[in-house]
This record gives C-alpha cells, structure tokens and sequence, in this order.
C-alpha cells in the first residue's frame, strides 16, 4: 500500500492510499478515515460510493462527514467510481462512461471487461484489503453514496444482506437500466442482453426478490436529474408490500450538489451508527 497524504482531523486521520488492483488491472487510489476510538479497538465500517465524475476526493473535500464520523467511532472508507490510467480504456467526451463512471457494475464487453470491475473491487478486492491494513470491524459494515453510488451502494446491499446492516443513500439512480443517462452506458458494459443489467439495479432486484432491511434515501426537490434519472418513487412503489422498509425524504430546494450531501450527512452517519452499534 502506497500512503498519499495523511492528515489528522477531529482527532482521527483522513488518508489517501493507493494499491495495485487484480480486479481493475491498474493502480487505485482510495480515502479512509479513521477515527481516535480505532486506536483503542476495532471500529465499524461506512463504505461511501461516489457519483459520477467523482474520485475518492470529492466526498473527502466537500461532504464534511469527519466531525460526526470521529464522535460516532466509525470508518469512512471512499473508493475511486473507476479504474484509472493511460492503459485503461475511456470516452473523453463522455462523463456517463468510462473513467468516473464505473457504475459498481462488472463489464463483461470488449473492451471494457478488462478494468471496469468495480462491482467486485468494491465487495471483494478493496475489503480485504482494507481489513488488512485497518482496525476495522467487519462485522459490523453500512454503506451510503450519492447518485452513480447511491446505486451502488442500494444493489450491493440488495445483493449482501448478510454483510452489511445499513444502507442509505443520497439522490441515488434507483432504476439505472432505463433511466437516460445509464442505459447508455449499461449497453456498453453489459451487451444488449437486458436481463443481465438486472444484478445492477435496485428496482429490478427487488422485483426478482432481493431483499435488505430498509433504506434512507435523502432526495433534494430542485435536483436537476430528478426527473430522467434519479426517480426515487420508483424504488417507493418497488419495495411496497415487500417488507422493505423505507424512509424517503423529498426537500425542497436542495440540489444534486454536495450542498445537498454535505447538509445531511450527519443524519446519515447517525442513521449507520445506531444500527452498526
Ligand atoms: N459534469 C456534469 C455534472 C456531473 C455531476 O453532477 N456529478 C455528480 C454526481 S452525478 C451522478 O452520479 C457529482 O457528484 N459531481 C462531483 C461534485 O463534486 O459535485 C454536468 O455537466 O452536468
């Protein structure tokens, strides 16, 4: 493990790391927090998946969760939203495919089957490495994101309910495979077949039965891609009569900006803390 930067905040230590990655065949850099109660003992854990465009770097600068993150005792981990680098394959005009635009999704089509496997570096690859490295509790694991990892963060939690005990998200893409800005996108990752973009899309999972707990979706009202891509009512009418419980919260005024995020991260690191406890 590389160490980029380590700086001590709020009486933990926000570091940037870097890694070589099987999974994305290239060098990855992520964020971890570690708060002062994980030098006394093992700490939960509080993966944050990011959105499009996004490295690890933009929830670190701008979602101000280390405060509430040091008081509660837990681990931020920030992964990358791509692979990276001059080999990896990308669309420069793009920002809906290609570099910072993962999709937490494992391609299987040419030629992006090569590097873009995030699904399985942000549930396999990166977890063990960072229960390697940290005092971290994998026993006790939550995980949040916004938008592209809102996403992420809603299927891997549909797919590991065993794993993890909290999910929430802000503003996330609840039906990626027929929203604008993803279909695109899906195509070229996953090929034509349609039932294989099933595995990445919530809606889509809890209609073939994946189940998890509840969620906590924040969702600002004045959100720009509210409407083509983010469409939180459609996760509401999917999980109903399911037993999944949800508790959706729609604000007036708020963005899809990190204003947005950073305004009610706090609630949601409480939300994660009660239920990592
Ligand atoms: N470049 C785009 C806007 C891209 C954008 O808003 N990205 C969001 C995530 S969108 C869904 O995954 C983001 O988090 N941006 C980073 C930030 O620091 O705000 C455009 O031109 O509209």
């Amino acid at each position: 493990m590389k160490i980029l930067s380590q700086n001590t905040a709020f009486g933990g230590m926000q570091g940037v790391y870097s890694h070589q990655s099987d999974a994305c065949n290239c060098e990855m850099t992520f964020a971890v927090f570690v708060p002062p109660k994980a030098i006394h003992e093992p700490c939960p854990v509080l993966w944050y998946l990011s959105g499009l465009t996004c490295t690890h770097a933009n929830v670190m600068e701008k979602g101000e969760y280390r405060r509430m993150a040091s008081e509660l005792g837990l681990i931020v981990v920030c992964p990358d939203t791509s692979p990276r680098g001059n080999d990896v394959p990308d669309e420069l005009t793009n920002w809906q495919m290609g570099k910072g635009a993962g999709f937490y999704l494992d391609a299987t089509e040419k030629p992006w089957a090569e590097n873009y496997r995030m699904y399985t570096y942000s549930t396999e690859e990166l977890p063990a490495f960072v229960s390697q490295h940290f005092r971290v509790d994998m026993d006790r694991q939550g995980i949040f994101g916004h938008s592209m990892g809102g996403h992420g963060a809603m299927t891997i939690a549909l797919k590991n309910p065993d794993r993890f005990r909290s999910c929430s998200a802000f503003a996330p893409i609840v039906e990626p495979s027929t929203a604008d800005w993803s279909v695109p996108a899906f195509e070229k990752y996953l090929g034509p077949d349609r039932a294989a973009w099933r595995r990445y899309d919530a809606c889509a999972l809890v209609e073939d039965g994946a189940r998890f707990p509840e969620f906590l979706i924040d969702q600002g009202k004045a959100d720009g891609f509210l409407e083509n891509g983010l469409r939180p009512w459609l996760f509401e009418e999917a999980v109903k009569e399911t037993g999944i419980g949800l508790t959706l919260r729609m604000h007036e005024r708020y963005d899809h900006s990190y204003y947005f995020i950073s305004t009610f991260m706090d609630d949601h690191l409480r939300w994660h803390a009660e239920r990592l406890r």
